[in-house]
């Protein structure tokens, strides 16, 4: 153990990372994230923690060097746990305090502590693997070394680069290790494109008699998504695929004017598109492709775009898997009549539009809501035998239990033998090939987008049809700047508030005047405001329901700031403006960032 410290302290105190003077990092829902360029301290602790959770889970531990749809001078480092999913939240006070150790010394001694308190043994016998991945930001490669010496100072050799790759797929691999499974690029690349292939090979005959638009464009955000998936279109078939912004030959600018961010808080076309597309079915991924928009261009004498949305996106997966489900329950015409008991729980926020939620109850479907944040809606669709989930801002994925996928298989191969090509057989490949196609580890952008595509050929969709699944109501969501925002309690999934007394009975009292009206407020976990979200039948409604409860949450709240800011729907985001605004000096988290 002496010895151990030694090299250790060596390492750490020869480390050419120095912390930048006056900044304060915090671990937050999206890892590290600041400017690329001041971040080398950040990514090598990074690499610390990975190895230590490496070491105290024995099993292998993912860091992914991104900043998803930040500007391409931002950076950014996250861990991913053994299952893929992201690194437990009881580290991240850990996480925080490594971040922000003043000097090596501290850091040292912060290490040698915590190991203690959770059993770690750093005596050197131990093995453990870390495997990296970056996006394409030029200040990648850099940040990777800096991770790669983190890592080293602990546990010695014991890293594999994976390269260039898209967020999910790190996370995917972390998995399929962990899991005993084959973990490279092109296994991912052949596990998707085996799995899409099985699905079309089962689009009903006359289905595939109609015909459906086969063709769909990709904004890649000119970012690792799109040239990943130049590669993955190769080896489909039953689906063209047209990416624009690949970001190939390090043309155009990553998430500059495209991207899913961009489309989403725009509501306009991105760039590299126009009014030749009137009509295609189009999408966006963001940086590091985890997150996926749908959308039509609407006409071709103004950039507006029809668009579709996570809420959309959950409801055709929820709708096609429903089907498979009742298909292979139905009453058996092959003599089998035994049931695959099969809980589908289907997990959104209080952000997902009240339409998508009445629909989804209207099918039959169990409805449930958890606080905002992948973390939670996550966790909670892992407990049932099929969960889906999705925030209405497009980041989501599909749960499959392992006893039912276990139980499914089984199904399977008994009706491979007894009735093999029945309507029950296929359900059943069906959805084996679902769980396949989705990456069970977190949101996808492209097994996402290859998975709306069979549907669609599946159910003979247009994306007219899709979209027009129901109507969203009109809604409205401000921020406000109070004084301490944690003074707000909220609790039933952030749907009431709890703290400060009296502010939940103005909610009651104001919500009431309205029609179909639902408001909630709660405090931002990624940025200082209070967030404000209103429902109403008008827009006029959500926009005067949202008005007047901001002007409670601030006679309650008190503020440091007199004016509140339309957020999320309009385009305020970030990059062009922090390019000239000032940073805080306390704290680089910024909002909505995974
Ligand atoms: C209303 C909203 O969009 N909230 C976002 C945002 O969280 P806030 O806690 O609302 O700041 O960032 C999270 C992390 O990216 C994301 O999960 C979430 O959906
Ligand atoms: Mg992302």
């Amino acid at each position: 153990m002496a010895d151990e410290k030694q090299r250790s302290l060596r390492l750490l105190s020869a480390s050419p990372f120095p912390l930048p003077h006056g900044l304060r990092f915090s671990y937050g829902t999206a890892g590290f994230r600041s400017d690329g360029a001041i971040l080398s301290s950040t990514v090598f602790r990074a690499g610390i923690v990975a190895a230590l959770r490496a070491l105290k889970r024995g099993s292998a531990i993912g860091v992914m060097i991104t900043a998803s749809h930040n500007p391409v001078a931002d950076n950014g480092v996250k861990i991913a746990d053994p299952d893929g999913g992201m690194m437990t939240q009881t580290w991240e006070p850990f996480a925080d305090a490594l971040a922000n150790a003043p000097d090596p010394q501290t850091l040292l001694q912060l290490v040698l502590e915590f190991a203690k308190d959770e059993n770690i043994p750093l005596g050197g016998a131990q093995s453990a693997e870390i495997l990296l991945g970056r996006d394409t930001r030029p200040s990648g490669e850099f940040l990777l070394e800096a991770a790669k010496q983190g890592i080293t100072a602990i546990i010695g050799a014991a890293t594999i680069d994976m390269g260039i790759v898209t967020t999910p797929q790190l996370h995917w691999m972390v998995r399929s290790r962990n899991n005993g499974l084959k973990a490279s690029e092109s296994d991912y690349f052949a596990q998707l494109a085996d799995s899409f292939r099985c699905l079309m090979d089962l689009v009903p005959n006359e289905v595939e008699k109609k015909g459906v638009d086969t063709k769909l464009i990709v904004d890649g955000a000119n970012g690792v998504g799109g040239a990943k998936l130049e590669v993955l279109k190769e080896m489909l078939m039953g689906v063209e695929i047209h990416t624009r912004n690949s970001g190939k030959d390090g043309e155009g600018i990553l998430n500059e004017k495209c991207g899913a961010d961009y489309v989403q808080k725009e509501k306009v076309v991105p760039c590299g598109f126009g009014s030749d597309d009137v009509g295609v079915r189009c999408t966006s991924l963001d940086g590091d492709a985890d997150r996926l928009v749908y959308f039509h261009v609407l006409s071709a004498s103004n950039d507006r775009i029809d668009l579709v949305d996570g809420d959309k996106i959950l409801s055709l997966f929820a709708i096609f898997i429903k089907e498979q489900l009742k298909i292979l329950n139905d009453e058996k015409d092959d003599g089998l009549k035994k049931e695959l008991p099969a809980r589908l729980g289907i997990v959104q926020t209080a952000y997902a539009n009240g339409a998508s939620t009445d629909y989804l109850k209207q099918m039959g479907l169990e409805v449930v809501s958890t606080p905002t944040g992948v973390k939670y809606l996550h966790k909670k669709a892992s407990e049932y035998d099929v969960g889906i989930y999705f925030e209405a801002n497009r980041h989501g994925t599909i749960l499959f239990s392992e006893n039912f996928i276990s139980l499914l298989e089984s199904r399977n191969n008994e009706l491979a033998s007894t009735s093999s090509g029945s309507e029950h057989h296929k359900a059943a490949q069906r959805l084996l090939a679902v769980s396949q196609l989705i990456n069970q580890a977190v949101g996808d952008a492209l097994s996402g987008l290859l998975l709306v595509e069979a549907i669609l050929q599946s159910m003979g969709w247009s994306f007219k049809k899709w979209s027009e699944l129901y109507h969203d109501l009109p809604s409205r969501q401000l921020k406000v700047k109070v004084a301490d925002r944690s003074a707000i309690i909220t609790a039933n999934a952030e749907t009431q508030v709890v703290k400060p007394s009296g502010l939940q009975e103005a909610i009651d009292m104001e919500t009431a005047k309205y029609t179909r009206g639902r408001c909630f407020v709660r405090p931002s976990g990624t940025e200082d405001v209070v967030r404000v979200y209103a429902e109403g039948t008008t827009q006029e409604a959500a926009d005067s329901l949202a008005k007047s409860v901001a002007e409670h949450v601030t006679r309650l709240l008190g503020y440091s700031q007199k004016t509140w800011e339309k957020s999320l729907s309009l385009p305020l985001p970030s990059a062009r403006k922090r390019k000239t605004g000032p940073r805080s000096p306390l704290n680089l988290t910024w909002p909505n960032l995974t």
